[in-house]
């Protein structure tokens, strides 16, 4: 079976030096463009990880009626049900086993879209652990800033500052039912790319199905607990490059594709695939009016890519000018027939 192989890197180590740190995180996004940053209590609590997963299967285990209220809209926010979303719509017949709920962005600790009453009450708490998301990926960002030699260092995180406006950035709670055999042709997630800037993905021991699809064009599972990681107090956060940010870099960072699958056999030890699955990712965008405009790095600079390889990003080629626009490019092939009707009812 191929391993996925993806560094694990500690950011939090202030016995390390920063500038080691932010090259070895350079080096893990421009070779798999997926990387475990080590959690071990510091970046954020694990007490947080796990009320937030717990508010997750209180959301889906709602009425429908009541989720179907808050409907998912054009802005990507809201409740998407069971095989409503198609992440690979040229190889799907049918959409995705899951439902997913999105959160956009919050005004004053306020969510700017309708909510499911049974969550009402968690609002704070929704909001809270949407500003520790958005802190550590402020990190990152810096991080990556620096190792690629960027002038100024906060190119990236400055441009993800939300106080100076609005992003498509979402906190998403997926939920995976218990489902069909491997044998069917059911997918819970299609192969695809994300699409912002950087990713941060929750999963929880002993829950199988993420596969990234390696250099070797290979299918290879994604652990939660990596060796090494087993006796730190939550799973390290996987953490992966989007389109948006690969495109910014002119496909020097790499946006892995991945998808999720149901397994018959556990292929990872201490993992199992029987009842739902849960995960939640933090899909970070810049602020939609900024403008992808080359990076200042001497290293991006130079970076020429592989024309007709996997490394050839798709859509350099495209004359992209805002994060807005980027992100609407692609959640238009997402939620195809979504569009299509709203185009209609205009
Ligand atoms: O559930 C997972 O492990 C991954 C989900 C994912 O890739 C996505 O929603 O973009
Ligand atoms: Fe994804």
């Amino acid at each position: 079976m191929p391993d996925a192989n993806i560094p694990i890197i500690d950011i939090s180590n202030s016995g390390t030096d920063e500038a080691s740190v932010a090259r070895h995180l350079v080096d893990a996004a421009v070779e798999h463009g997926f990387i475990y940053i080590r959690n071990t209590g510091g970046l954020i609590n694990p007490s947080d990880i796990g009320g937030i997963f717990d508010l997750s299967r209180k959301l889906f285990k709602a009425p429908v009626e009541e989720k179907a209220a808050c409907s998912i809209q054009t802005n990507n926010r809201g409740w998407s049900g069971m095989h409503t979303e198609t992440l690979d719509p040229k190889t799907q017949k049918i959409g995705d086993f899951k439902e997913a709920f999105n959160f956009g962005e919050f005004r004053d600790g306020k969510a700017q879209q309708p909510l499911p009453k049974t969550i009402q009450p968690d609002e704070p708490q929704i909001n809270a652990f949407r500003e520790q998301c958005h802190s550590l990926c402020l990190r990152l960002l810096d991080l990556l800033g620096l190792g690629l030699d960027v002038h100024p260092p906060d190119f990236f995180s400055s441009a993800h500052l939300t106080r100076l406006g609005e992003s498509g950035t979402i906190l998403r709670f997926l939920h995976y039912p218990e489902g069909p055999s491997a044998d069917t042709a059911q997918v819970r997630a299609g192969a695809h790319s994300d699409y912002g800037s950087v990713t941060l993905l929750f999963r929880l021991p002993g829950q199988p199905g993420l596969e990234i699809l390696t250099r070797e064009n290979e299918w290879a599972p994604v652990p939660v607990c990596p060796p090494g990681t087993e006796s730190d107090p939550a799973p390290p956060i996987l953490i992966n490059i989007g389109d948006l940010l690969s495109y910014w870099t002119n496909g020097l960072l790499r946006s892995t594709v991945h998808r999720v699958v149901f397994s018959d056999q556990s292929q990872v030890q201490g993992e199992t695939d029987t009842g739902p699955r849960y995960s939640i990712a933090y899909f970070c965008h810049p602020r939609g009016t900024v403008t992808l405009d080359p990076v200042p790095s001497e290293r991006v600079r130079n970076f020429v890519p592989d024309a007709g390889t996997g490394d050839a990003n798709p859509y350099s080629e495209r004359k992209v000018l805002t994060a807005d626009e980027h992100l609407q490019m692609r959640l238009k092939a997402s939620y195809l027939s979504l569009y299509e009707k709203q185009e209609l009812q205009k």
